[in-house]
């Protein structure tokens, strides 16, 4: 392509010959106007828009000025009809003087301005700077709007490359320079981001892209490229990943859900608590990891959920592992552009469900044991009552009580206790079918209920077997101990038609079966029902007995076997009842203890029996060794300051402390051994002496008896009863007799009846005697009379 291609439509018109072309260069043909076959035409002929009066008035003004323009329209084709500007000036041609004109299409300019102008709108909006490097020449052109971005001064920057590298952040330079000969290197897109430091401090991140273009050689010539303004978008970004971080150390788990169940975002304390990777998570719905959850079921709690905003729910999520991990659900229904989600806070609920199952256990369960409380057996004996109603069947109910329990527990200490319980709970258990329930009432109390009983003879044979499995001794710590038990039965409907009936029933049976001797069952008989409201009236009296001076003492003499004097006497409480009589202290002293009235009563008795020993010396002539003995409970004994009070009493009255025997039981001596020798030492230091009740019956353990400084041992009345038929029986007092004196103790045979017992007493070396063959215990004047008589 020659010169003329690039040059400008250029012309000269004889100005006077109507303006006649004398000249177009070939760019006029490119630009529409004909030359070869319009030749010789006139000006106004190939631009018509253009008349003659105006063609002379341009040239007026041009040789007036040297030069005039002129926009006017040209009919380029058919269709196409440009915007064009006549710059005219004068030429001197062959002496001529002729019109000079250029022409330029304006149409075309005010295109490529307009463009150039919504360009630079567009790179403004989108915030998109464009750059040109020459790279050949080292020139960088920039745009507008790419000064905007950089914030600098046209006309005060130098546009070279080593420029811009100037003004990027410091730290991003290297990769910025190092991006953009890859780029050139292997003639690949050119991609960075990176920032711009301001002097303020202000920080923008810009995003490049560009591409270089090479010559024929392969030699790079020009890069151009784009600079995107994305500091907001990274803003965006930073906060959405801060967001993102925050979600992530939440401890609670956060699930996005859609419509459809389907995860679209989880945290990673839900990827933690599931065991599953973000990845795993967000492939599945809430259904595959809930198995309250089918699609159905789903589109369910949707509704729900759109209806209500926000729903808190508890549920079962399985992990990866496939164990079922409880869960509370904050649900909340969210819209986004219009989508709706469930924002959902997930939390691990399971050591709050442990709890609560241990908290529902401790409810229901005894700690001790381990067997269902009086609540669960109330629970269960209502079902079971129910269910017997439904199928005519019968359900029984034995009620359990350990014999002499409180007395181990008193004495051998609340751990002990603690141990036998166990112990007796896992051997009652072992009597019993799958179908039944043991509970603990508390304290020794156990029951079992036994439903659909078919025969009452079963119920003998289970009670039967519970007493033969307490038989054998408890073993705690290598401490021997024992314990039988009382049961007592009673059947719905048979016996009674309540669920109160049945309990309050076997209670009773149980007491009857106390009241029996113990360590037996008893079926619940209509006469016990009268037996037990006695026995709660009494414990009602009871409490006012003292205070309306019903009790009394009896004394019951006690006889030196050789002389025949009596020398002692045993101080025997009595409850004259205004409308029962005389209540043995065998039923009234049980009650007090339970009530906690024993002190109370136990003092009063050791004063009166004080007062009567002080009358007795008074009265006696040269007997003035003779003692009046008290009973004291094990209870009474561990739960209260006997020593002082009773010594200091004895000092008040003045009466000498050896006149004073305490008769404790052997239990008392199993206890807390530091507790009780201090005790028992107080007393023996005060000068008082101590003689044990029944022995024989119970532990019968001699060394004991050095240990504790026992004076008098007392031989039980059921081995004095037997005596004279049963050669054991007096093998067994000989026994106690020799052992008493070789320990240093002297012995008191108790409820000697006959002569005969006496005799044999006698000869196996008792030393006293005492029981109705000499006389019954009898009001303190009677006793005196008694004494006087003799
Ligand atoms: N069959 C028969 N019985 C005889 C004979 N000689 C005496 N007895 C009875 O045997 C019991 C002897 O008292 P214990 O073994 O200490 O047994 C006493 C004692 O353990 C307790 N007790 C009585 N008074 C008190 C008291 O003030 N405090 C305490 N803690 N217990 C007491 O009540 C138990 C029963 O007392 P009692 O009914 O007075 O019964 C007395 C007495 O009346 C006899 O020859 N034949």
């Amino acid at each position: 392509m020659d010169g003329e291609a690039y040059a400008p439509p250029i012309f000269l018109a004889d100005p006077n010959n109507r303006f006649q072309l004398i000249y177009v260069n070939r760019a006029c043909l490119n630009f529409g106007i004909q030359i070869d076959a319009q030749f010789g035409k006139t000006l106004t002929e190939c631009i018509p828009t253009i008349t003659q009066d105006k063609l002379d008035e341009l040239w007026a003004k041009v040789c007036k000025s040297g030069k005039a323009t002129l926009l006017t329209d040209f009919q380029k084709s058919h269709e196409t009809v440009l915007s064009i500007e006549l710059s005219l000036s004068q030429m001197v041609h062959a002496g001529k003087n002729l019109m000079f004109g250029c022409i330029r299409d304006t149409s075309e300019q005010g295109a490529i301005l307009h463009a150039r102008v919504a360009l630079e709108d567009a790179q403004r909006i989108a915030h998109i700077g464009s750059w040109d490097v020459d790279i050949l020449n080292d020139v960088l052109t920039w745009s507008d709007e790419t000064f905007r971005i950089w914030e600098i001064d046209k006309t005060k920057f130098e546009a070279t490359f080593a420029a811009f590298v100037e003004t990027v952040h410091p730290d991003d330079r290297e990769k910025v320079v190092h991006n953009y000969n890859q780029s050139l290197i292997n003639k690949t897109l050119y991609q960075v981001e990176h920032r711009l430091l301001f002097p303020d401090g202000r920080v923008k991140y810009i995003q490049e892209r560009g591409e270089p273009f090479y010559d024929d050689d392969g030699r790079p010539i020009r890069f151009i490229g784009t600079s995107l303004d994305v500091t907001e978008r990274k803003r965006f970004e930073e906060l959405v990943a801060l967001q993102n971080h925050a979600l992530d150390h939440m401890g609670e788990a956060v699930y996005l859900v859609d419509e459809d169940a389907h995860i679209l975002h989880v945290n990673n304390a839900a990827c933690k608590m599931l065991g599953y990777t973000q990845e795993e998570l967000l492939t599945r719905r809430v259904c595959d990891l809930d198995p309250n959850y089918d699609p159905a079921t789903w589109h369910h709690h949707w509704n729900d959920l759109l209806n209500q905003k926000t729903i808190t729910l508890e549920t079962l999520h399985r992990s990866k592992s496939g164990a079922l991990v409880p869960i509370e659900v904050n649900a909340n229904a969210i819209e986004y552009e219009g989508r709706r989600v469930n924002f959902a806070l997930v939390r691990d609920i399971t050591e709050r469900k442990r709890i609560e199952a241990q908290i529902q256990h401790q409810a229901s369960y005894d700690a001790l044991t381990g067997l269902p409380n009086r609540r669960l057996f109330g629970d269960r004996l209502r079902e079971k009552i129910s269910t017997a109603e439904r199928s005519g069947s019968n359900v029984a109910i034995l009620f359990i009580d350990l014999d002499r329990f409180k007395e181990v527990n008193d004495t051998l200490g609340h751990h002990y206790g603690d141990q036998l319980l166990i112990q007796a709970a896992q051997r009652i258990q072992r009597c019993v079918r799958e179908s039944d329930t043991l509970a603990r009432m508390g304290g020794d109390e156990f029951v079992l209920i036994l439903p659909d009983v078919t025969e009452i003879s079963h119920l003998g044979r289970v009670a039967q077997s519970i007493i033969d499995v307490m038989a054998s001794p408890f073993d705690v710590d290598s401490q021997i101990s024992y314990v039988s038990a009382s049961i007592g039965i009673a059947s719905y409907p048979s016996d009674v038609d309540s669920f109160e009936g049945l309990i309050s029933a076997a209670d009773q049976a149980m007491y009857f079966a106390k009241e029996r001797g113990r360590n037996c069952f008893s079926f619940f008989t209509p006469a016990m029902q009268k037996q037990v409201q006695q026995r709660l009236s009494l414990a009602n009296d009871l409490r006012e007995a003292m205070s309306k001076d019903q009790l009394q003492i009896h004394l019951q003499p006690i006889v030196d076997i050789v002389s025949g004097q009596v020398v002692k006497a045993e101080a025997l409480v009595r409850w004259k009842h205004p409308k029962h009589g005389m209540v043995s202290p065998d039923k009234f002293i049980p009650i007090a203890e339970e009530m906690g009235l024993i002190h109370e009563i136990g003092d009063w008795v050791f004063r009166q029996a004080a007062e009567a020993m002080s009358l007795w010396l008074a009265k006696a002539t040269g007997n003035d060794c003779c003692q009046i003995s008290v009973n004291i409970s094990a209870r009474q004994f561990m739960h209260s300051d006997i020593g002082n009070s009773w010594v200091d009493y004895l000092s008040a009255i003045h009466l000498p402390p050896s006149h004073v025997v305490i008769e404790i039981t052997e239990s008392l001596l199993l206890g807390d051994e530091a507790d009780v020798m201090v005790k028992l030492q107080r007393l023996r230091e005060a000068g008082m002496q101590l003689a044990l009740d029944d022995f024989g019956t119970g532990y019968s353990a001699m060394s004991y008896l050095k240990k504790f400084n026992i004076d008098y041992l007392k031989i039980d009345r059921s081995f004095v009863r037997d005596l004279e038929s049963d050669p054991n029986d007096r093998a067994i007092a000989e026994a106690i007799v020799v052992m008493a004196h070789r320990l240093g103790l002297r012995t008191i045979a108790e409820g000697v009846e006959t002569e005969h017992q006496k005799d044999i007493l006698a000869q196996v070396g008792c030393d006293y005697v005492q029981g109705y063959l000499y006389a019954k215990p009898m009001p303190v004047e009677e006793f005196f009379a008694f004494l006087e008589a003799k």
